[in-house]
């Protein structure tokens, strides 16, 4: 299952956009010279790195959708990365384990969080394989796609202009997607119909969702 949020304010896409336009950038296969599939560039400055990465998981934190889809333990700083015209990644499945200075992320998601105008670019829509189809996703500035990490995706090569992004990996507290959806599902219809529900039937629906979360969720 994968969830599509609007996770930026127009601000925090232009701060994202300055911080791009202003910082270097190397190839991504610096930081992963075996992966044959990728052909990008990331953003390759600490201080922007960390400012652009302090504002992108702050919009996570405050996203009520993100956490109840996601039940996210641990996010990896967003890393913003740019394609441009011949660069693409071909298909893959993301590594199981990001290492990071001092930690290692399970990726159980993925996300691509859109920053620039989907109609200032040629190509470059991120396709992912999801069960026997494939979605496409060419999103608006500050729109996010979320996805498992274990599917095969790719980003179509961009033709014209220049695609830019941030991406990050999570690990999910419900590492099983058909538990994790299934607790997405009880979210929804808490978060929908629980107001004009019996209160004590939204008692009920509440202490199933929590139980299940205690025996699901993995222990921190
Ligand atoms: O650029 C994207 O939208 C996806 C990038 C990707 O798949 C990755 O970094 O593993
Ligand atoms: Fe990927």
């Amino acid at each position: 299952m994968y969830r599509i949020l609007q996770l930026l304010t127009p601000e925090e896409v232009e701060e994202c956009r300055k911080i791009a336009a202003a910082a270097p950038f190397v190839h991504g296969r610096i930081t992963n010279p075996h992966n044959t599939a990728k052909d990008n560039e990331q953003l390759h400055e600490q201080q922007a790195y960390q400012k652009s990465s302090q504002l992108l998981m702050q919009a996570f934190g405050r996203s009520p959708e993100f956490a109840e889809f996601a039940f996210p333990t641990l996010i990896a700083p967003p890393l913003i990365t740019r394609y441009k015209p011949g660069m693409k990644y071909g298909a893959h499945a993301d590594a199981a384990f990001i290492q990071l200075p001092g930690q290692t992320i399970r990726s159980d998601l993925s996300c691509t969080i859109f920053l620039n105008e989907p109609e200032s670019y040629e190509g470059g829509a991120l396709h992912i394989r999801l069960g026997d189809g494939e979605m496409r996703f060419k999103l608006k500035p500050g729109e996010a796609v979320v996805y498992p990490s274990d599917t095969f995706h790719e980003v179509e090569p961009v033709t014209k202009g220049e695609r830019l992004v941030a991406i990050t990996f999570i690990q999910s507290q419900v590492p099983d997607p058909f538990r994790r959806n299934l607790l997405f599902d009880l979210n929804e219809v808490a978060a929908l119909e629980g107001l004009k529900m019996d209160p004590q039937n939204f008692s009920r629906l509440q202490l199933v969702q929590q139980n299940l979360l205690r025996y699901w969720a993995e222990k921190p």
